[in-house]
This record gives structure tokens, sequence and C-alpha cells, in this order.
């Protein structure tokens, strides 16, 4: 059981908070609301306030007190000696859900590592004081031996942390290298948390990743290849969604997972339409960008959930003609056509035209070809083989060249068209 608390009074800002809450597993038994100027040093809230939930503390029987700010250790402490009760704050609550939610060898590291450094500016207090309450532990003397030992212990597994996790992203970085090898382009979806990235992802890649309302239901990167109109492929990744405040220990905790995303060749930006907060929540996704360094990268914005808002699939295009945005529903399905297409027009931007004449015995390469690229036209010269058109990116192309059957000779000089991207 718990209870909340929040100084600001939206009730969207409010029902994140719920949402927060049970996505820790926390039934709600009481939401008490109070507006400050500024914190009290001490407690955060005033006397009164402290003194009300102390009183729903003990009526309801809570056990957990959720802050909707971010506490310093002292205002905590302070809040649990009235409240006589746990209290825990924002970033708290997040790392809480984040260590439930880790699966990966890797993000379950990167839990603990954000776990400890928000533990270890806490330290001072253990729980203690609690307990001296109820009757139990004694003396100051034992128990600051004790944090001395703490203290050691948390910054021992910190530096063993930090070392596995530069191994495991020594090894992340040389798979990517190995997916570099072929050039398909990534795209990663990115958007505030419960915006619909994993139910989009598993529209377009048709495969089964968890989706569910609950905030960071999806911690550890996912990637997959698809298909677009046009016989280009990209790889397309699915992330940890952001959420505004995200405690900083964790943008840094997570930074090699987000490697993927500011390595990205494209980013989809999904924006939950139904929200009231979205044009906030577009803010905060851009600003942890901006964090990792992704701000530049390109972006089409995704608006999701139409269904809820009655919208009709639509996209429309910037002032250079690209398109922009995407109006669909990943519930429905509706707009999925439009979005595939908005991501082929993006990759054809890059693309231009290419002929190339392989002799008979080059039919592997013309297999490859075939496989991997998109043929416009193929004819048979009379001197035999194939002369052969393609639409290639500047990566492909280079690629190509660097195959061990492949012929500079085979290329055949000729002005080269960019592609203009297709009408809607
Ligand atoms: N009505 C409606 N609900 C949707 C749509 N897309 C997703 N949802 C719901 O929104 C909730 C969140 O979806 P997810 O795909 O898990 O969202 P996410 O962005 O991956 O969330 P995190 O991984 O937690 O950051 C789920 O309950 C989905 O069923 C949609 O197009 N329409
Ligand atoms: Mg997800």
């Amino acid at each position: 059981m718990q209870l909340r608390l929040s100084g600001r009074l939206e009730p969207e800002v409010l029902e994140e908070l719920r949402l927060l809450a049970v996505s820790a597993g926390a039934d709600v038994c009481g939401t008490i609301l109070g507006s400050r100027q500024v914190p009290d040093a001490a407690t955060f809230v005033g006397k009164g306030k402290a003194e009300e939930i102390r009183d729903v503390v003990a009526r309801e029987q809570a056990d957990l007190v959720l802050v909707n700010h971010d506490l310093s250790p002292a205002q905590e402490r302070n809040l649990e000696k009235i409240a006589n009760c746990r209290v825990l704050d924002r970033t708290g609550l997040i790392l809480d859900i984040f260590a439930q939610r880790a699966h990966s060898a890797e993000g379950k590291l990167q839990v603990e590592l954000a776990q400890l450094e928000h533990m270890s500016t806490r330290l001072v207090r253990g729980w203690t004081h609690l307990g001296r309450q109820k009757g139990g532990i004694g003396l100051r003397g034992p128990g600051e031996t004790q944090l001395e030992t703490d203290r050691r212990l948390i910054r021992d597994r910190i530096k063993k942390l930090n070392e596995r996790l530069e191994q495991v992203s020594v090894q992340r970085r040389s798979r990517r290298k190995a997916r570099h090898k072929v050039p398909i382009p990534t795209v990663s979806l990115v958007g505030y948390t419960n915006a619909g990235k994993s139910s989009l992802f598993n529209r377009l890649t048709a495969s089964a990743v968890y989706a569910a309302d609950q905030l960071f239901a999806t911690l550890d990167p996912t990637m997959r290849r698809i298909e677009l109109p046009g016989k280009a492929s990209v790889i397309l990744g699915d992330t940890v969604g952001f959420i505004r405040h995200l405690p900083h220990d964790l943008v840094e905790a997570f930074k090699s997972t987000l490697e993927e995303v500011a390595e990205a060749d494209l980013l989809l930006h999904v924006v939950d339409a139904a929200n009231p907060e979205r044009l906030d929540q577009m803010q905060q996704v851009n600003n942890v960008l901006a964090e990792i360094e992704a701000q530049s990268i390109a972006q089409i914005t995704v608006f999701n959930k139409i269904d809820l808002t009655g919208e009709a699939p639509r996209f429309e295009r910037d002032a250079n003609g690209h398109i922009s945005r995407v109006w669909v529903s990943a519930r429905t399905g509706e707009g999925m056509d439009l979005l595939l297409q908005a991501l082929a027009d993006h990759f054809r931007r890059h693309r231009q035209r290419y002929r190339f004449c392989l002799p008979p015995e080059a039919g592997r390469l013309r297999a490859v070809l075939y496989e991997r690229f998109d043929v416009i036209r193929e004819t048979a010269p009379e001197t035999g083989g194939w002369m052969l058109e393609l639409a290639l990116e500047p990566a492909q192309l280079a690629w190509l060249r660097q195959q061990s059957d492949f012929r500079e000779s085979y290329q055949v000089p000729e002005a080269e068209s960019i592609l203009a991207p297709t009408g809607s």
C-alpha cells in the first residue's frame, strides 16, 4: 500500500505517478496533494501536511509513501520519522521499476550500478532511525562502523560493475561493427514511456515483443530487420522509454544501450497522440536525445494511438518535401503503410542510380544484387551477361565495391540521377 504526494495538480502528472506506482507493483491506497511555494528544507512538505501524511499512513496501514519529487536524503529521513513508514522519492521509484524490468545481463548491470550510485548518496541514514523508533537498534558507534564498511563495499561493487559494463560495451560495439559490414541502415524507435514504441515495433516486425500498459515495459534494446517497399531493408530497434526528470544516474548507466540510438541513421519519435501532455513529453524526449548527442539525427515524428483521438491516418511533409510526420495506430494497424512509405522515402532520398555490366561468370554477384538491393531494370546485352540498373545508397555502393568478385570495370560510368521522393 502506498500514498502519493504531489505538489502539482495537473491530472496527467498524477496519472503518470499512478502508472509509475502501479508499474512498480504497488496498490495505491490514497493520494495527498499539497502545494507550497518553497519546499521545506527539513521535510519537503510543511508541518501540517507531514502530519496529514502520518494520519493517512496510520489509517490505511500503508507501508510506503511515494513522493513525486526528488527528496534530499535528510528530507526522506525526516518524513520517514514523522510518518513512521518508508518514503521513496521519484528517482527511487523509477530505479525500482528498472530493477524489476531489466532482463539482459547488461540491463541488470546498468540498473544495479544506477541503484548503487543513488544509494551511495543516501547511505548516511540506513533504516536505523525507523528501527530505533520501534525500539530496535541501539547506539551510534557501531552504526557508523557499519556505515564505513558499507561505503567501501559499495565503492568496490561500483568499480566491478563499471569494469564489467565496459567489457559488455566493447562486445556490443564489435557486434554493431559486424552488423555494419552489411550496409543496412538502422532506425531506432524513441519516445516517452508508454507512447507505444513496442506495439509499433510489433506491428512493423510482426513479432512478439513485450508490450504492456506499464511504464518502462522495455529496458533491453531489441533489433529486427524489416523490409520496406522498393526492396530496401532497415534494422529497426526498440528502446527503453524516456520520462521527464529521468534520473541522471540512469541516463549515465544506460549510455551504452543508448549508444545504439545515438548511432542510428534515423529516429522514429513515437508520440502518444491521445496524451494531453504530448508536447511536453516530446520536449522531454528531445532533451534526453540531446544528452546522448543524438539530437542531430533525422527524425520522423509518429503520432500513435489515433484510434483514441479519432484522427485519420495521414502524413505531412516538411518544407523540403520529405515526410516528417505520420499519424498511425499501432493497435488497429491504421497508417502502417504510410509509415513504411515514409521510411522507404527517407532512405530512397540518399540513393542514386547505377548501372553495372556483368559478364556471364558473375552470376553469383548478380544473385547477391537481387537479394540485397533494389534492382530497377535488367537487360541482356548481345555480348552476353547482364546489364543491371540499381538504386543504391552510398554505403551500399561502398560495400559492393569491397566484394571480392566485384570489378570496378563492371560499373558503367553515366550521369547519376538522384531519385526524387515518390508522391503519396
Ligand atoms: N489505443 C491504443 N493503445 C495503444 C496503441 N499503441 C500502444 N497502445 C497501448 O499503450 C500501452 C503502451 O504500449 P507499449 O508499446 O508497451 O509502449 P512503449 O512505448 O513501448 O512503453 P515503454 O517500453 O514502457 O517505454 C499498451 O497498453 C498498448 O496496448 C494504439 O495505437 N492505440
Ligand atoms: Mg516498450
